[in-house]
């Protein structure tokens, strides 16, 4: 089968010949329509949302063909909020993004798009034993969505966006001798959010991701945007609109944490 991708003949239109899933009840991204989201105070009230992450000591970047991913090999802990007592471990974070900063992110609000979307990708620790084996339950995994606009630079990020340049074919992996803390790179209010059921965004497509879409977007520079637009696919093209559009909401409810 021809790799899926974001091209006309691989995109998403086509991905489900080979993942059926892609049409089913719980698939992300999704359109967050903000006057229909529940505000949920148990979810806010019982336990706040909380993040316990170590900041890496090297950085360790992948050019998977689709996106640009770092490593985490440190360990961070998710909980609270719609997590409830579960610990889940932070295992990677990517992002998506569009060749221009009216397109790019992957959930959407009010039919909003942003220039991107970084993913904080986790699994769930306190049920299972490694992110293989939790990928595939509808409780395991959790995976922090935080819109990204043009603005001022990210300092934390810089270390990502000024080594895109050597990351430029798919397959390319660099490990960058710098510390990184991904708690910088959230926004600044992690209060205010969005949660809902979903999948991957990408094949397999797997329904099994907990959402927490912050409302606040965080900013990065023109440059910043411009560096990840230079990344190479692994088709050799620029690697950018790397974003499925959103999916069906179906039978779901999106719970919100502020009013
Ligand atoms: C999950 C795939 C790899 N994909 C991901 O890990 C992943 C993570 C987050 C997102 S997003 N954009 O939603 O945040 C998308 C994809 C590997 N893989 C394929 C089959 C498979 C089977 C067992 C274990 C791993 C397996
Ligand atoms: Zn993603």
């Amino acid at each position: 089968m021809a790799h899926w991708g974001y091209m006309t003949t691989n995109g998403p239109s086509t991905w489900g010949k080979d993942f059926p899933i892609a049409n089913g009840e719980r698939q992300s991204p999704i359109d967050i329509v903000t006057t229909a989201a529940e505000y949920d105070s148990d979810v806010l009230g019982s336990n706040a949302l909380s993040t316990n992450y170590t900041p890496e000591s090297e950085v360790k970047l992948v050019n998977n063909g689709h996106s640009i991913m770092c490593q985490i090999t440190k360990k961070g802990v998710l909980t609270g909020g719609p997590l409830g007592k579960d610990e889940y471990r932070l295992e990677q974070f990517h992002l998506h993004w569009g060749a221009e900063d009216n397109r790019g992110s992957e959930h959407t609000v009010d039919g909003k798009m942003y220039a991107s979307e970084l993913h904080l990708v986790h699994w769930n620790a306190s049920k299972y034993s490694s992110f293989a084996d939790a990928v595939q339950k509808p409780d395991g995994l959790a995976v922090l969505g935080i819109f990204i606009t043009p603005g001022v630079a990210c300092n934390q990020f810089k270390v990502i966006s000024d080594n895109c340049g050597k990351l430029k074919t798919s397959g390319a992996e660099m490990t960058v001798d710098t510390t990184l803390d991904p708690t910088l790179l959230l926004p600044s209010n992690t209060s205010d959010y969005w949660t809902y059921l979903g999948s991957l965004t990408t094949p397999p497509l797997f329904e099994s991701v907990t959402w927490i879409v912050f409302k606040e977007p965080v900013e990065y520079s023109k440059e910043q945007l411009l560096a990840l637009r230079n990344l190479v696919d692994s088709d050799g093209n620029h690697m950018q609109d790397n974003y499925r559009p959103p999916a069906a909401l179906k039978q779901r409810k999106v719970k919100k944490t502020f009013t």
